[in-house]
This record gives structure tokens, sequence and C-alpha cells, in this order.
């Protein structure tokens, strides 16, 4: 079922803090003119230390309201806003990169999504619930042996409960995939 079918309060709001946000930038190593999806945008706390870095972002959200206030918040920068369910995302043809914090609820869907087949995903750097990061990186997932012939999962960034308002029950990690 898709999220923007989810009751309310049911949405995954879990901002993340911007210097939080920056840090989990700078360790991506983005270079200026590369193309970066934020999905699961929110407001952007991503999205803007995105642009800082000379990313061209696509920011995707389904909440209609936060939607519009990207789009009003990055109307003069290289940003283009999709109102899009993450399970439908539509990927880039050309090679693009990931820096996101999703719902942890759709974390799982998105990686299938962004590790299809034929997907130009380059690198991502996926804000998760720490036990699923831990899970990936051991490989204890369905498919892990196809895709890591392709990408090289690590961890990055432990961010601490408190670098999210509000505050989640679950510790988060950063999971890092290289294309090899
Ligand atoms: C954990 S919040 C993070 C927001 C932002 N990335 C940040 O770090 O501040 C997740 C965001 O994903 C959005 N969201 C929830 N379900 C979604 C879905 N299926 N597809 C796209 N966005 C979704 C929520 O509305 C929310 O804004």
């Amino acid at each position: 079922m898709p999220a923007y079918g989810q009751a309310r309060g049911a949405w995954g709001w879990h901002p993340l803090d911007s210097r939080w946000a920056q840090r989990v930038v700078d360790a991506a190593g983005i270079a200026p003119g590369e193309l970066v999806l934020d999905v699961g945008a929110g407001l952007g706390a991503l999205t803007a230390p995105l642009v800082r870095a000379g990313a061209r972002v696509v920011a995707v959200e389904l909440h209609p309201g936060r939607a519009d206030r990207l789009r009003r918040r990055f109307a003069d920068a290289p940003v283009t806003v999709v109102r899009a369910d993450a399970g439908d995302l539509r990927l880039p043809s050309r090679p693009f990169r990931v820096v996101s914090s999703p719902p942890y609820n759709i974390s799982t869907l998105l990686l299938k999504r962004l590790l299809a087949q034929g997907s130009r995903l380059v690198s991502a750097d996926l804000v998760l619930q720490r036990q699923v990061a831990n899970r990936w990186v051991r490989g204890d997932v369905p498919g892990a042996n196809r895709w890591f012939r392709y990408y090289d999962p690590s961890i990055g960034l432990r961010l601490p409960r408190k670098a999210f308002t509000p505050p989640p029950h679950v510790d988060s990690a950063v999971l890092v995939l290289r294309k090899r």
C-alpha cells in the first residue's frame, strides 16, 4: 500500500538536525554537478547541504504539504521536487547518487528499487535504522549476493537519536553503497 494511504501521523516524520545533515552530506563526498536523489526529502534538511555542495538534486517527497514547501524553499536552486511514492520511484536514466534519510518503514523497498536491474546508481548514503544497515552490510538480506557483486556495502556515520527531532526509538547509521 502506498504510504500516501497511511493514516495521519504515520509519515515517518523524524527530520534531521541541520548539523547532522551537513555531516551526512560531507561524508558522502558529493562533487559539484553530480545528480543526487534525496528520497523522503521532508523540508529539505539534506537537500540544503546537497545544494551547497553543488549537486543537482531531485527531492522526492510524498507528503503534499512538504513537497509544496520544498518547492518554495528551493525555487531558486538546482532542485527538482517530485511528489511521488519512493516505492514507485522512476530512476534517472543517467548515473546518479542517493543521499537520503527515508522513513524507516520504506527502507528495504527503496533499496530494492535503487538496486533493480538497469539502475544507474553510482552510490547511496542512506540513514537507516542501525540494525537494518548492519544486516545489509552482513549480506543478511535476500538478493545480497547478486547486489554485492556490483556494490560494496559499509557502515558510515553512526547517528545518535538526538540527531533527529523527535528522536526515534532506535539507533541509526548511514548505510553506504559504492559501485565497485
Ligand atoms: C524521516 S523523514 C526525513 C525527512 C528529511 N529527509 C530529513 O532528514 O529531515 C521522512 C520523510 O519521508 C516522507 N515519506 C514518507 N513516506 C514516503 C514515501 N513512501 N515516499 C516518499 N516520501 C515519503 C515523509 O513525509 C517525510 O518527510
